[in-house]
């Protein structure tokens, strides 16, 4: 196909646009041309499909052009070739976009609600909770000062997108007050790297731990349990992942790996300084509605058991132009602190892909009402870019944490309010 001045213009400002997501090669060119071709060349309708497959929100002044979509009407239709076209890039088939144009009779609006009060949140949202103040005010701005000016090892995180390695554009660094993981005796991995620089807490860190463990379980003792998440008063927080975000860095739309902390995990989230959009959607249907919360400096938002099976979350990038209210301490930083329990059982027999022998990951299917709520184990390899389709289904009670024969059923949770699942499996 070959194309004008315009046009390549146009490709180049896209490429641009999304180069820290998507990395330049020859294929990105013929894919931002289809996405382009799909919007009939208006290049703001190319950006808005963009943004919303990504979970991002870039916008460029090419052209002086409002910024508003121009193809407002057409939208499903050319949305639904975009995330094709994006998915061609994608190999991991769990990691691919969703049509978003399905089940139109219950298509519920994609405009995001910003959700502000506790009780708002909390009835919304399910498995979550809200915790303003949660730290004395002096360890939360001690906090916020050593972690936003700290200078060792805080780094880019690697992952994997359209097969090809990418880095994000916000900083992390991994923390524990246990001796055993900081020394490196017993392994964490994340994103199925195995971490080795991690750092011991300090004296306020270790304060922070004691705070948020006891709120963290005393939760626990007040909600319905989920049967495979932990008991109070069993969680711990002995390891903190610190994310670091410039008012450039995003986070794109995930749910936590399950592989190392197990089913129905519980993640506490303290946000620190400058204040970001946390958005939250349910996993499915594809055109779940969006809820934006911002966690004010000091709160703590607790994903609890079900979270990460049933809900998808970000950081969602700020507009270039926009501007942000900065924190008195941190200016434009926002500090995030996620405290992940990790489990001996779950680091110490995370299961072997048969067929090449890798580490395999730990996920729950949602997509297809029938299989929904299945734990499976899948090779890492796809994850990291590399291709190998080993997968297994996860058994929680066995040691080996997967059933002995591939058709045997293994261990599955299905949410209580999810009638479509529970129609399609026949089940009541
Ligand atoms: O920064 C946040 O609030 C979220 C961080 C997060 O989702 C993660 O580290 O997995
Ligand atoms: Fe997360």
């Amino acid at each position: 196909m070959s194309t004008d001045g315009l046009t390549e213009k146009k490709l180049e400002t896209l490429s641009k646009l999304y180069q820290d997501i998507v990395p330049k090669s020859p294929e990105t060119k013929s894919f931002y041309l289809e996405i382009l071709v799909s919007c009939n060349g208006d290049f703001e309708a190319a950006v808005g499909l963009i943004n919303d497959s990504l979970g991002v929100q870039r916008t460029t002044d090419f052209n002086n052009t409002c910024a508003k979509r121009g193809c407002e009407g057409g939208l499903p239709n050319r949305a639904t070739k975009v995330q094709k076209s994006l998915n061609s890039f994608i190999k991991d088939p769990n990691n691919k976009i969703k049509s978003i144009s399905d089940s139109s009779s219950s298509r519920i609006s994609n405009k995001a609600i910003e959700l502000f009060t506790k009780e708002d949140i909390e009835t919304n949202i399910k498995y979550i909770s809200v915790h303003k103040n949660v730290l004395p005010e002096s360890l939360a701005n001690s906090l916020l000062r050593n972690l936003s000016e700290d200078g060792d090892n805080f780094t880019p995180n690697q992952f994997y997108l359209f097969g090809k390695k990418c880095t994000s554009n916000h900083l992390t660094k991994m923390f524990s007050s246990s001796e055993d993981i900081s020394s490196g005796n017993i392994r964490i991995y994340y994103n199925s790297y195995s971490l080795t620089d991690i750092a011991q807490y300090d004296d306020n860190l270790k304060m922070a731990q004691l705070l948020v463990e006891d709120l963290v379980n005393d939760c626990i003792t007040q909600r319905d349990l989920l049967p495979y998440q932990i008991r109070a008063p069993n969680w711990k927080g002995d390891v903190v992942l610190v994310n670091r975000y410039y008012k450039e860095s995003n986070l794109d739309w995930h749910s936590d790996k399950m592989t190392s902390i197990g089913p129905q995990p519980i993640i506490a989230s303290l946000s620190l300084g400058c204040s970001r959009e946390f958005r939250v959607r349910k996993s499915y249907p594809s055109n779940s509605q969006i809820y934006i919360i911002r966690p004010p400096h000091n709160t703590l938002i607790i994903m609890h058991a079900g979270f990460q099976e049933e809900y998808r979350h970000c950081i969602h990038g700020h507009a270039k132009n926009a501007p942000l209210k900065p924190h008195p301490i941190s200016g434009n930083v926002r500090i995030n602190m996620t405290y992940r329990c990790y489990l001996r059982k779950f680091l110490d027999n995370c299961p072997k892909c048969k067929k090449c022998g890798s580490a395999m990951d730990l996920r729950r299917a949602f997509k297809d009402p029938k299989t929904r709520g299945q734990y499976i184990w899948q090779c890492s390899r796809s994850y990291i870019g590399q291709e190998c389709d080993g997968i297994v289904r996860a058994n929680f009670d066995n040691n080996s944490l997967t059933v002995e024969h591939f058709d045997e059923e293994g261990s599955r949770w299905l949410a209580p309010d999810d009638q479509e699942a529970y129609l399609a499996q026949s089940l009541k």
